[in-house]
């Protein structure tokens, strides 16, 4: 298996692409659109690392649900392994895997979780379906079969009015948005023989000036 890139009628990435404030915002958005335009399978999608306690990384993908200068959203449960991990080493790195672009992006920083008012807009733009979802699972802790699954969804659902009830769901304490403030964002384009472009930027923490770099592939 091996792909040639820098035929995806990318190109031109440089440290000139990046413009705006803060500098990263702009060419990540534009990228994002371009994804949608494209109908690459779920763009917002991204593979995020936490750290445990001893410092093991661990991956697992979510989608980015907003983005504005203060960074990247995504919704969990706190109680699941990755919300385990930001209460004890809050921080995180952020991958788009723009594969279908030859693109990717990375996001590095310290998360937090965002404001409660924040996340209750957000739960209630969800479908029914998807609230119930999210209550009846205890994500990331171990059930004895798919059986006990559904029945703890039938519970949660009959709770509620049922699947098709009009009861609202409320927003369960242990779910709610992160945000990964990023420090460091790298974006890469795929060139040809491997001569990729790669545009790291650098947020100064004393200044918080961005300062936008080419690395080598
Ligand atoms: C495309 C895709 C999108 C996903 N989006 C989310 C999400 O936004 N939030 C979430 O909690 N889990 C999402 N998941 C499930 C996670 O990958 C993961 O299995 C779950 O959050 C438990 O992770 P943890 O045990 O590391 O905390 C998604 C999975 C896939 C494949
Ligand atoms: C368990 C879980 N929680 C939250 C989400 C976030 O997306 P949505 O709010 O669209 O369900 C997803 C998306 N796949 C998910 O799988």
């Amino acid at each position: 298996m091996r792909v040639g890139y820098g035929s995806a009628g990318g190109g031109g990435l440089g440290p000139e692409s990046l413009t705006g404030e803060p500098v990263w915002l702009d060419l990540f958005e534009r990228w994002l659109a371009e994804g949608v335009a494209r109908a690459i399978p779920e763009p917002n999608a991204m593979v995020v690392a936490t750290v445990d306690a001893a410092g093991v990384p661990a991956t697992r993908t979510v989608l980015c649900k907003a983005v504005d200068d203060r960074g990247i959203v995504f919704y969990t449960n706190h109680d699941s392994d990755k919300g385990r991990h930001l209460a004890t080493q809050p921080v995180a790195s952020a991958t788009f895997p723009w594969i279908a672009m030859e693109r990717q992006v990375h996001f590095r920083g310290p998360v937090v979780q965002i404001e409660r008012a924040e996340t209750q807009a957000y739960w209630a733009s969800r479908p029914r379906g998807s609230q119930l979802g999210a209550l009846a699972s205890t994500q990331s802790h171990p059930i004895a079969s798919r059986a006990d699954l559904e029945a703890q969804a039938r519970a949660v659902a009959d709770r509620f009015g049922g699947v098709d009830g009009d009861e609202p769901v409320p927003l369960p304490d242990n779910w709610g948005g992160y945000r990964i403030q990023p420090t460091t964002v790298e974006f890469w384009q795929g060139g040809a023989d491997r001569l990729h472009d790669r545009v790291r930027v650098v947020r100064d923490p004393d200044t918080g000036v961005w300062d936008a770099r080419r690395l080598q592939p």
